[in-house]
C-alpha cells in the first residue's frame, strides 16, 4: 500500500455521524476508499479486515481487541439522554420479566448495554432476540419491547406510539452508574497501523478535521439531509448536540465500567486495555 486512496475506510450511516460526513464531502474525505454501512455491517468488515480504519460498537472492541488499535480523541458518546438508542415497550420496563424483547440487527453496543440495564437496574430477565424490523409497528407486532438504534430511533423518539413506554437508554446508564457512555470508537486495523504509520496519520487527520469542520457547521450540515430524513433541520441539530465526539479520560472510565458490567454478566470474556494508536 503506498497511496491514501487505497486506505479502506468505514463510515457510519446515521445521522450520528453527518458532522464527520459533512467535513468528509467537503475536502477531508478526497482521494479516500469510503465504505458507508450500518454499524453491524463496518464491525464485520473490520474484524475480518476488510476495512483498515472504522468506527466499531465499543462492545466489538472488547471482543476483538487483539485484533485493532483505538484512535485517540475520537467516539461516538453521550452524557445521559441521547434520543438515538431507545427501548420502546408496551410494559413498564422493571415488567418485562420473561417478555420477549427485539434488539436491532443494526447494533452491537446497544444489546449489552440493555441487558445490563435491564439485570443490573431492573433485575428482569427476558427473552432477547435480533430482529431486522426498523419500525415501531414491525418490531413490537412480534414483541412486547424493541430496541432501536440510530435513525431508526430517532423516528420513534419524535413519533410515539399511545400508551407505549419510552426509555432513553443512555439516560437509564446514567441513572444505573452516573457516568456517560461510549457507543463506538474509531479503530485501525493493527498491522495496517503498524505497516502504515504515515497513511493512518494521514486518515487520523482527516477524520478529526472532518468531524471539527462539520461540528462548526452544524446547521449547513442538517440543511444537506432535510429533504431525505423524516427530522427537520432543528431536531437534527438538537440532537447532534446531544452527542460528544472526543474520548477524553472521563469517557474512557465510561467504558471502562461499560466493559466491567459486561463481563461481570459473562457478556465478554475479559476487560480489555484501551490500546492506543500513536498517530501524533
Ligand atoms: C449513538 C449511537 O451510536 C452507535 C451505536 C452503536 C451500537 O449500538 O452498536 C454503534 C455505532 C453508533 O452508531 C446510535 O447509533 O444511535
Amino acid at each position: 500500500m503506498t497511496s491514501i486512496g487505497e486506505v479502506r475506510l468505514g463510515h457510519i450511516e446515521f445521522i450520528n455521524c453527518l458532522p464527520l460526513a459533512y467535513g468528509l464531502s467537503h475536502g477531508f474525505g478526497e482521494g479516500l476508499d469510503i465504505v458507508t454501512g450500518p454499524p453491524a455491517m463496518l464491525n464485520k468488515m473490520v474484524i475480518e479486515g476488510q476495512l483498515d480504519i472504522s468506527p466499531v460498537s465499543s462492545i466489538v472492541f472488547a471482543k476483538h481487541s487483539e485484533k485493532f488499535l483505538v484512535l485517540p480523541d475520537v467516539s461516538i458518546s453521550a452524557n445521559g439522554y441521547l434520543q438515538s438508542i431507545l427501548l420502546v415497550s408496551k410494559r413498564p420496563i422493571a415488567k418485562l420479566d420473561d417478555a420477549r424483547v427485539a434488539l436491532t440487527s443494526k447494533s452491537a453496543t446497544s444489546h449489552v448495554l440493555l441487558k445490563i440495564i435491564m439485570n443490573k437496574a431492573y433485575q428482569v430477565t427476558p427473552e432477547y432476540y435480533t430482529s431486522t424490523a426498523t419500525t415501531q409497528s414491525e418490531a413490537l407486532a412480534q414483541s412486547d419491547a424493541a430496541l432501536f438504534i440510530g435513525d431508526d430511533a430517532l423516528y420513534a423518539y419524535h413519533n410515539r406510539f399511545l400508551g407505549y413506554y419510552y426509555y432513553d437508554i443512555g439516560r437509564e446508564w446514567q441513572k444505573l452508574t452516573g457516568q456517560g457512555m461510549v457507543y463506538a470508537v474509531w479503530v485501525a486495523n493493527r498491522e495496517f497501523a503498524l505497516k502504515y504509520p504515515d497513511l493512518l496519520h494521514m486518515v487520523y487527520k482527516k477524520i478529526t478535521g472532518g468531524f471539527k469542520y462539520g461540528l462548526g457547521r452544524l446547521e449547513a450540515a442538517a440543511d444537506t439531509v432535510t429533504a431525505k430524513v423524516p427530522f427537520t433541520s432543528e431536531q437534527i441539530t438538537d440532537y447532534l448536540k446531544l452527542l460528544k465526539y472526543e474520548l477524553e479520560p472521563d469517557f474512557q472510565a465510561a467504558l471502562l465500567t461499560y466493559y466491567k458490567l459486561a463481563s461481570e454478566l459473562k457478556l465478554i470474556a475479559d476487560i480489555p486495555d484501551l490500546a492506543f494508536a500513536e498517530v501524533r
